[in-house]
């Protein structure tokens, strides 16, 4: 709750206008039961037309007097809820595309995903509620009370006796739920990466007639998200009947006593009809504390849930000099001795009883860690071009994550330009790279968009940097060329296509070091050998990192490392690797053919 009342400090003032409307929209309708007494007991027995007519028109005012108030207060706090969620979902956003790689790891990107959709909403549902019912609630409560005290104590001391019995229950419902609605949220994160894993690989699961397979995956996450969503329901369910129950038996005994007393011309029908009005108000009070409750609860288990995102330490913040190594090699990319492993996310997703707050703070202290990258030491020379190639999982493209800093070395040093990579700002160091990763992505956007990418390039860098990565031919092709819309991901696309796309985008800004992390697979192998001719031709001062499954990707290139389980086991040109390196020897002679050696 902390988390989301400092989101809502700024608005202090609206929220207090939206309060006091309210507060003002529910005494006057309080007042209106009374009126009505006074209607029945005293205008009535006078037969005066005017004056019934008179009192009536009071109640009619009083009744639009109060709908108004509560229009303005509901769409004030519509306002304060839609502004606040706003800014909670701008810092989640900006927080999640900021996380290193092990915490990002460690979220996971689709409880990131459901973070920002349905604990959002849970969020915004709560602040827009509270502000109007949280007044509205209590004082329909405390009112209806005290106002029946000053009708006819008897009567009224049976509402005083059950509305406690009622805030009791409703307290302790509320207390079962929190817990309950966190689970519900978790469920929400698996159905989200089931729906992912299954919309993104749509085309697998079709093509292999798995959808059944999918469906039954799916429906087993959504079984066990029905299963905690019915435990919290029930839970939550639990004081609404109760309570109409409680007031009802209220209410019949107001009935009989009431009518004893009227008989006995101690207490005037009037009194009777405002007290049945004043306890269905303060059954409605009592349900909407219900209601404010369960928002609560829901909203609790989000923005505790939000808050482990948005409060998570930054830990990729850039070193001092002080804390940085130093080197005084002069070549431009230089790995010492580096060695790495990535946390294992799967001990800590297992841990599903604890809170989210419990879970964040320890899921990137004590993970497994398996040793992914060991003793990596090499070094480029500035605009020179190596080669990085291995059997799947060998680790190329975390020396890749590395270089970037998208996470760091377990043990080691990595240098860029002669300054240790944890020194650099994370701007400043992104903005020396062209990269295109394995499966990257295209965004639903004009082809422009997608090469230039935000930044500030002009067309013409577009056009050059499409003609180098051999997309030129087919944009141009294009009525619309370059204005040509791609569909998300790129499905309007073949796979060569968006391969060529993405290269351009990383071509475009003329970077300082340019990575190619298996990005040109889907090209024939003529494309393939014409792309590495213009980068050599046209982007000479680019330092590049190419890695890649097929020899013939790499074989050019100044430098070649071969890595076997995370161990650089072949280092050199292609003939010196010829002739040293066995598994580099197999790879060639595999994929070139048996007389190529
Ligand atoms: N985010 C991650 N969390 C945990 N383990 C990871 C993560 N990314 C990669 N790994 C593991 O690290 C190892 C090296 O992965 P990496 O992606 O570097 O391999 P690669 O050589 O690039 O493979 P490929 O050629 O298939 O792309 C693999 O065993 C992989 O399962």
């Amino acid at each position: 709750m902390k988390f989301i009342f400092s989101y809502l400090k700024k608005y202090q003032k609206l929220v207090a206008a939206v309060m006091i409307i309210k507060l003002m929209g529910t005494l006057g309708e309080l007042m209106l039961p009374y009126v009505l007494e006074h209607l029945v007991d005293e205008v009535v027995p006078t037969r005066s037309i005017r004056q019934v007519f008179l009192w009536g028109g009071v109640m009619i005012l009083l009744a639009v007097l109060v709908r108004q108030l509560n229009v303005g207060a509901n769409r004030l706090s519509v306002r304060v809820a839609k502004e606040s969620i706003f800014e909670i979902r701008r810092d989640l956003f900006w927080k999640s595309i900021n996380l290193s790689g092990n915490k990002l790891d460690g979220f996971g990107l689709p409880s990131l995903n459901s973070r920002m959709t349905s604990d959002s909403y849970n969020v915004q549902s709560f602040i827009q509620s509270f502000q109007s019912l949280g007044i509205r609630a209590p004082i329909m409560l405390i009112g209806g009370i005290v106002i029946t005290l000053t009708m006819d104590v008897g009567l009224a001391s049976i509402l005083c006796i059950l509305a406690p019995i009622m805030i009791v229950v409703v307290v302790f419902v509320s207390m079962k739920g929190i817990p309950l609605y966190d689970k519900v949220q978790q469920s929400i994160d698996h159905i989200v990466r089931i729906m992912r894993e299954n919309i993104t690989g749509i085309r697998v699961v079709k093509a292999l007639s798995k959808e059944d397979y999918g469906t039954r995956r799916f429906g087993g996450a959504n079984h066990q998200m029905a299963e905690k969503e019915i435990k919290a329901g029930v839970v939550m369910a639990l004081p609404g009947p109760l309570m109409t129950l409680i007031l009802n038996i209220g209410l019949t005994i107001v009935v009989i006593i009431g009518a004893v007393q009227v008989n006995n011309g101690v207490t005037k029908p009037g009194v009777i009809l405002a007290f049945l009005t004043y306890f269905n108000m303060i059954l409605m009070g009592v349900m909407a504390l219900n209601r404010v409750f369960m928002l609560m609860s829901k909203a609790n288990a989000s923005a505790s849930r939000i808050a482990a995102v948005v409060g998570t330490a930054d830990d990729m913040v850039p070193l001092s000099d002080k804390e940085a190594f130093h080197t005084k090699r002069n070549e431009y990319i230089i790995f010492e001795h580096v060695n790495f492993s990535y946390g294992d996310e799967s001990d800590v997703k297992e841990d599903k009883d604890k809170s989210p707050k419990e879970v964040s703070s320890e899921w990137f202290d004590g993970m497994n860690r398996q040793k992914c990258l060991e003793d990596i030491d090499f070094s480029m020379k500035k605009g020179a071009s190596l080669g990085i190639i291995g059997a799947t999982g060998c680790g190329k493209t975390t020396i890749i994550n590395l270089l970037m800093r998208f996470y760091d070395a377990d043990e080691g040093r990595i240098f860029i330009d002669g300054k240790d990579v944890r020194t650099y700002d994370k701007d400043e160091l992104h903005q020396m790279f062209g990269v295109v990763f394995q499966n990257d992505v295209i965004f639903a956007d004009s082809l422009k968009e997608n090469i230039s990418f935000g930044r500030d390039v002009s067309m013409q860098e577009i056009e050059g940097a499409a003609a180098n990565a051999k997309a030129k031919g087919f944009i141009e092709e294009y009525e619309d060329s370059y204005d040509h819309r791609a569909v998300v991901h790129g499905a309007n696309l073949s796979g060569g296509q968006r391969q060529r796309v993405l290269i351009a985008r990383a071509l475009a800004a003329n970077p300082q070091i340019l990575i190619l992390d298996d990005s040109s697979s889907a090209l024939d192998y003529k494309t393939d050998a014409a792309l590495r001719k213009a980068i050599r031709e046209h982007h000479k001062s680019a330092t590049t990192i190419i890695v890649a499954q097929r020899i013939s990707s790499i074989m050019s290139l100044d430098d070649i490392i071969v890595l076997d389980e995370g161990r650089i086991i072949g280092h050199g040109t292609h003939q010196e690797l010829m002739a040293n390196c066995e598994m580099y020897r197999e790879i060639y002679k595999t994929q070139m053919g048996e007389q190529a050696v």
